[in-house]
């Protein structure tokens, strides 16, 4: 087997990865935390076409596939939005998602990001 060299870590993957933890612990349930299968959820995959999960993202981050943080935050709505278009609002899930979209927003606002900004660049 080809001995995977273990890349050197870019700045953003650095960042992205800090900011995945923090989204992670905000789900303590792990209802993000893998793809959600039409096992657990009938009729899934027919009405969430572009399905997301933190798994993903963060093999997304390993395989260096964000070029901006902004892809990254589409990434991040994108999974809650999925929440919030397949489950009803009383659902554990939708509500889930709505709490996690505001506070994920509002930890990846720039304001919040500027004292990063000096790390990074
Ligand atoms: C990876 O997804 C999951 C993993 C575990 C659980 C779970 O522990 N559900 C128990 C709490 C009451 C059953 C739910 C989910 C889950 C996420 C979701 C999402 C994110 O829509 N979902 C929708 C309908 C049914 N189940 C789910």
């Amino acid at each position: 087997c080809v001995l995977r060299q273990r890349q050197e870590r870019s700045p953003l993957q650095k960042l992205l990865d800090y900011l995945l933890k923090g989204l992670e612990k905000r789900d303590p349930q792990q209802f993000f935390a893998w793809p959600v299968t039409d096992h657990i959820a009938p009729g899934y995959s027919q009405i969430i076409h572009q399905p997301m999960d933190f798994s993903t993202m963060k093999q997304k981050i390993d395989e260096n596939q964000y070029s901006s943080l902004n892809e990254y935050i589409e990434d991040f709505k994108l999974m809650c939005n999925n929440a919030m278009v397949y489950n009803h609002p009383e659902t554990i899930y939708y509500k889930a998602a709505k709490k996690l979209l505001h506070v994920g927003v509002k930890m990846m606002s720039p304001d919040k990001l500027k004292p990063l900004h000096s790390v990074l660049t």
